[in-house]
């Protein structure tokens, strides 16, 4: 099994806080990986670290064992690394379609070769991505105007047209209904059958147990476990730290 994505020794200060401390962490393919810590543990400083969003102090991302570092956000998704937010960061005014447009769009050469023909695969994306997220009646509505759920399925629908073969998913499934909880887990289980390599920050730990084969354990910027999730989850000092037992 290879290893597409990895970090090393990742660090990152803001000011005197340091919000990441030297965090490995291995994303196998096929594996889904997710994030765990209480509430500021640094897990969204490292996917801002690891697209480019941020320029740690120290530390290596590296894609296929080749150093992206210092590389934009914007060529880091272009090599196939797609990642949500949990403001989800929608174009509010502009159709649920072309929200899709856009995030392909950057993915796609100026000089790739078969223009029209591209155009159309490109909408072909579009167009399966809207359908595997139950957004086809909605692509004409603005995104603004969709329900609370759908606009969390817009933003994945948003990755999953750019065909990127690494997500990096930041609270994809909070504040949704049951019903669509348990859609989110079948897109997503659908994604890693087709070979998608998925890292999610989670704090619903049912979620966490249905998708995760690997549980990340951060606290204060620092990896302090990581392993299977019913290892995990069955640490008590971790599920302590977690739910905010007093700490020394
Ligand atoms: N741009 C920034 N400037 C200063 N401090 C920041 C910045 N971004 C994050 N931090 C701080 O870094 C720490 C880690 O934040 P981060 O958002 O990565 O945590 P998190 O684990 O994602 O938390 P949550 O689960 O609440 O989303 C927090 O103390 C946060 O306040």
């Amino acid at each position: 099994m290879g290893v597409p994505f990895s970090i090393r020794g990742l660090d990152k200060k803001f000011g005197g806080l340091a919000a990441v401390q030297n965090v490995d962490l291995d994303l196998q393919e096929g594996v889904t990986t997710a994030l765990v810590g209480p509430n500021g543990a640094g897990k969204t400083t490292l996917f801002n670290l690891a697209t480019g969003h941020i320029i740690p102090d120290g530390g290596e991302v590296l894609l296929d064992g080749k150093s992206v570092l210092g590389q934009s956000p914007h060529l880091i998704a272009r090599m196939g690394v797609a990642r949500s937010f949990q403001d989800l960061r929608l174009f509010g005014r502009m159709s649920v379609r072309d929200n899709v447009r856009a995030a392909i769009e950057p993915t796609a050469w100026l000089w790739q070769p078969g223009g029209g023909s591209a155009a159309r695969k490109r909408e072909a994306a579009v167009d399966a991505a809207l359908d595997r997220c139950g957004l086809t009646k909605q692509a004409d509505a603005r995104a603004v105007d969709l329900a609370y759920a759908e606009r969390k399925f817009l933003s994945v629908a948003r990755i999953l047209a750019t065909g990127a073969r690494i997500w990096l998913l930041d609270e994809p499934a909070s504040g949704l209904d049951p019903h669509s909880r348990a859609r989110f887990v079948q897109l997503v289980r659908d994604a890693v059958a087709e070979g998608v390599t998925i890292c999610l920050i989670e704090h619903n730990l049912d979620i966490v147990t249905e998708l995760a084969d690997r549980i990340a354990f951060l606290d204060r910027g620092a990896k302090l476990a990581e392993g299977a999730p019913q290892e995990i989850l069955r640490d008590p000092k971790l599920i302590g730290i977690y739910f905010g037992e007093q700490r020394t």
